[in-house]
């Protein structure tokens, strides 16, 4: 099992800081959610997890491994990313998009074992796109392709599973087979997430970000309060529970003010 370490991390872009002095812990088999308004530097964390924003300063680990100090290949082995936006512009097929995921366990140019086509051919199974797998990935929907991404993280079968709103694209019943799947992957698993109750359903710990800042965090159960929702998110939140657990649940309400732009 495998827990991811996030140690005063700091992340400029073109000179401007966007992350500033962020800790986070995803222990090991743990599902923890980042959550904040737009803008707030939840991408841009994650993306420096799975190595594609370099850190200003501080460190992230893996089992106390720096995976920045890693080869590309020895981080890819660990942490697998499904990202909020790939380029779809390859002329590949889902099964050849999916398959992309056993890269950092091959040689260089290496053709697929038969191993390989297995772990890939079960993945796609598994993210529920199997019967795609013949398709132009550039032909697929938005939730199809969501799902074909989804299949290439598992193929790449790495213990740390980082997902940039995995749930964009996806109609409601997708979301929770998407996020029961990754929970019954038993990964580490660090999400953004907009969605606030999924969040609260899903996750374990929440991290909320603010300004590239963590203002807050712990178990849904306890972060999520109405003065919490107001301050980071300008809603007001009625917190109630899920019928049949105690599972926070949101009704998030306009202020009573309204848009402050209304004309
Ligand atoms: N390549 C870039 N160049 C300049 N600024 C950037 C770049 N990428 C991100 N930013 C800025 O960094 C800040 C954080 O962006 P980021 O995408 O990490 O936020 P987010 O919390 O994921 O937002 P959202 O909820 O809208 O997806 C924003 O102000 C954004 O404009």
């Amino acid at each position: 099992m495998t827990t991811l370490k996030l140690h005063d991390v700091h992340i400029s872009i073109g000179g401007t800081p966007i992350v500033a002095g962020v800790d986070l812990t995803a222990a090991s088999g743990r599902r923890v959610g980042v959550v904040g308004p737009n803008g707030s530097g939840k991408s841009t964390l994650l993306r420096a997890v799975y190595r594609h924003l370099p850190l200003a300063r501080g460190s992230i680990t893996v089992d106390g491994q720096d995976v920045w100090r890693l080869t590309p290949r020895r981080a890819a082995q660990l942490v697998a990313a499904l990202p909020q936006e790939t380029r779809s512009d390859f002329d590949v097929t889902a099964w050849e998009m999916a398959a992309m995921g056993r890269t950092p366990h091959k040689r260089p140019f290496a053709p697929d074992t038969a191993e390989d086509t297995a772990i890939v051919t079960g993945a796609l199974a598994h993210a529920g796109v199997g019967h795609l797998a013949h398709r132009r990935f550039a032909s697929l929907s938005g939730g199809e392709k969501q799902r074909v991404l989804l299949a290439r993280a598992f193929a790449q079968q790495a213990p740390v599973l980082v997902l940039d709103e995995p749930t964009n694209h996806l109609d409601v019943r997708h979301q929770f087979e998407l996020l029961d799947l990754i929970s019954a992957a038993g990964t580490t698993v660090v999400a953004a997430l907009h969605d606030l109750n999924l969040a609260a359903t899903y996750c374990d710990d929440l991290y909320v970000l603010a300004e590239g800042r963590v203002v807050a965090h712990g178990p849904p159960r306890d972060l999520l309060t109405p003065e919490l929702i107001r301050t980071v998110f300008g809603v007001d939140a009625h917190v109630t529970t899920r019928p049949g657990d105690d599972t926070p649940y949101l009704i998030l309400i306009p202020r009573p003010e309204g848009p402050v732009t209304r004309p």
